[in-house]
């Protein structure tokens, strides 16, 4: 492709099903040619289960497209989203395998599954079946494709917008406004009275699942003011002091950086006042309870036994590490807000 001419790199591109749904493939034999990328990396891992989710990487994409009567100009809209160890550039592409009005509607979704001897499954569930590498490619694939997707056209100009080489941007020809791909701010607070954490459940959450509380900054706000409105706004308690712990990029609902905090309230300030416009439950929790929990986060272990009402976020969510961390490091010093 003359797009990437004098690159050194190999591009691998893995494969990106339209919107939402998904974007990696379970490969169970990693015998075809066509895969041969993956089957090295099962290969050095050997503890690796062959019947691990992965990401499929294509090597060979070009060809498998042409198998399948395809254009090889789709490539050109495909977005970078990382690099290897070895320096190749890392492409995602979304086939638009469920859009009748894509120019790849031809693409069958069971024919591709067979070539790469596969399934594609729910971004959701494959984000926290992969390690921490992929899934963060992943997300980073997913939240860039939706974005240049809904960018296509200038909102001053009306005209088509063209996305550069890398996918980093778009550009309006008709006026040269720039747009970069958006990220919304996201604070998710682990609260604390000292002894026990509140978490919440909100009516979108898988069955039985409880988390820490979340909200997006609005404009003009700072980290602290989201984390002291949002707590104010959901549970009705006033935060004492509050400290950062991390961050992560959530590519849900679009593209937000969650950013995870733990707060502490005075104790005897601890009553709930739950907005059931936000929340379906808020309820404090002894370590013990969490801890037990965490130990057993799998909900369909829970319910065969039965004994515990409540299950967390897995383990990639940002809100599994700050429920961690005040179950193994309850005196960590915080800061005043
Ligand atoms: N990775 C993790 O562990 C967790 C991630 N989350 C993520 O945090 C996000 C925010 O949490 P919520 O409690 O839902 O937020 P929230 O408490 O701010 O309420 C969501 C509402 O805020 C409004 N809103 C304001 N700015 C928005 C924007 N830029 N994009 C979308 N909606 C906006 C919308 O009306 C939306 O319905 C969720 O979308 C969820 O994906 C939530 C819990 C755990
Ligand atoms: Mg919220």
């Amino acid at each position: 492709m003359s797009l990437y001419c004098g690159t050194a790199c190999r591009r691998k591109i893995f494969w990106c099903y339209r919107l939402l749904s998904t974007y990696v493939t379970k490969t169970r034999i990693c015998q075809a040619r066509i895969l041969e990328w993956v089957a090295v990396s099962f290969s050095r891992g050997s503890s690796r289960s062959r019947d691990q989710t992965r990401i499929a990487y294509i090597a060979e994409l070009e060809r498998l497209l042409s198998k399948f009567g395809q254009d090889s100009q789709i490539l050109e809209d495909s977005v970078l989203i990382g690099c290897s160890e070895e320096q190749e550039a890392w492409f995602a592409l979304d086939l638009g395998l469920n859009s009748s009005s894509s120019i790849n509607a031809s693409l069958q979704k069971a024919e591709i599954e067979t070539a790469l001897q596969g399934s594609f499954i729910k971004l959701t569930k494959a984000l926290f079946e992969l390690n921490v590498k992929d899934a963060s490619l992943l997300s980073t694939a997913q939240a860039l494709l939706r974005w240049h997707d809904a960018h296509q056209f200038c909102s001053r100009s009306g005209q088509p917008t063209k996305k550069n080489v890398s996918g980093s941007k778009r550009v309006c020809p008709s006026n040269n406004i720039i747009y970069y791909p958006q990220v919304a701010p996201v604070v998710i607070t682990l609260v604390s009275d000292g002894t026990r954490c509140l978490l919440v459940r909100q009516s979108s959450f898988p069955k039985g699942m409880y988390s820490a509380l979340a909200g997006f900054c609005d404009i003009g706000e700072s980290l602290e003011e989201t984390v002291r409105r949002e707590i104010a706004e959901e549970v009705g308690l006033e935060v004492d002091r509050l400290h950062y712990s991390a961050s992560q990029h959530w590519p849900f609902p679009n593209s937000t950086l969650m950013i995870a905090c733990h707060a502490t309230v005075k104790p005897g300030q601890t009553e709930l006042q739950v907005n059931l416009r936000e929340l379906e439950a808020a309820a404090w929790f002894s370590r013990d309870e969490v801890a037990t929990v965490l130990r057993r986060n799998n909900p369909s272990n829970q319910q065969q036994s039965g004994a515990v009402p409540f299950w967390l976020p897995p383990k990639l969510a940002i809100a599994h590490q700050l429920i961690k961390e005040w179950v193994e490091k309850p005196t960590c010093s915080p800061l005043p807000a």
